[in-house]
């Protein structure tokens, strides 16, 4: 599986230990930046996240800032991208069950190290479960189709989408 990674200057430290743990667990991670803590804005880097993961050029990402909310209302701009907030091990767990999370948003400032290193684990390993939960995901598609982006990124060039 391949996964997108990227935070702003707050989650720097904690990318590099998420980076570490999905080469140990047999996960090709995909550094998109910074390269240090110098002061950036989290919503460039959720958007080359979310751009790689609506797109399919990667399976998951992992977005990190100082609350990882940031991260996760521009992740959810995106195409195809259901990126949740996720702080423990049942929001972990069910955002993959039930909602087939593709991107998962990390909290730098509120999570230590071993919390962090659990619900990464959990998130990528869990499975959605599909049947009832499929329709409801269905309904987010037709909600995005309607309401927010086109489908792909040509013609989501004249929404308010930014695809570049
Ligand atoms: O965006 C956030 C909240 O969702 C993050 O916590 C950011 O990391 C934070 O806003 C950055 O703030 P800073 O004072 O510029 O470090």
């Amino acid at each position: 599986m391949k996964v997108a990674i990227a935070s702003d200057h707050r989650g720097v430290r904690v990318k590099g230990q998420i980076l570490a743990q999905l080469d140990e667990l047999g996960y090709e991670g995909v550094d998109y930046g910074p390269g240090d803590d110098t002061s950036v804005d989290y919503p460039d880097y959720a958007g080359k996240v979310a751009k790689a993961v609506g797109t399919g050029e990667v399976d998951r990402g992992i977005l990190i800032c100082g609350t990882g909310m940031g991260m996760c209302i521009t992740a959810n701009k995106f195409p195809k991208v259901r990126a949740v907030s996720c702080h423990d091990d049942v929001t972990a767990e069910y955002s993959r069950r039930h909602n087939d999370a593709n991107i998962m948003c990390l909290s730098a400032d509120m999570l230590g190290d071993r919390l962090l290193g659990r619900i990464v684990d959990l998130w990528l390993k869990t499975e959605f479960e599909g049947g009832r939960h499929q329709r409801r995901i269905e309904k987010i598609s037709d909600i995005e189709h309607k309401y927010c982006c086109s489908e792909t990124p040509s013609e989501a060039g004249k929404t308010s989408c930014d695809m570049t």
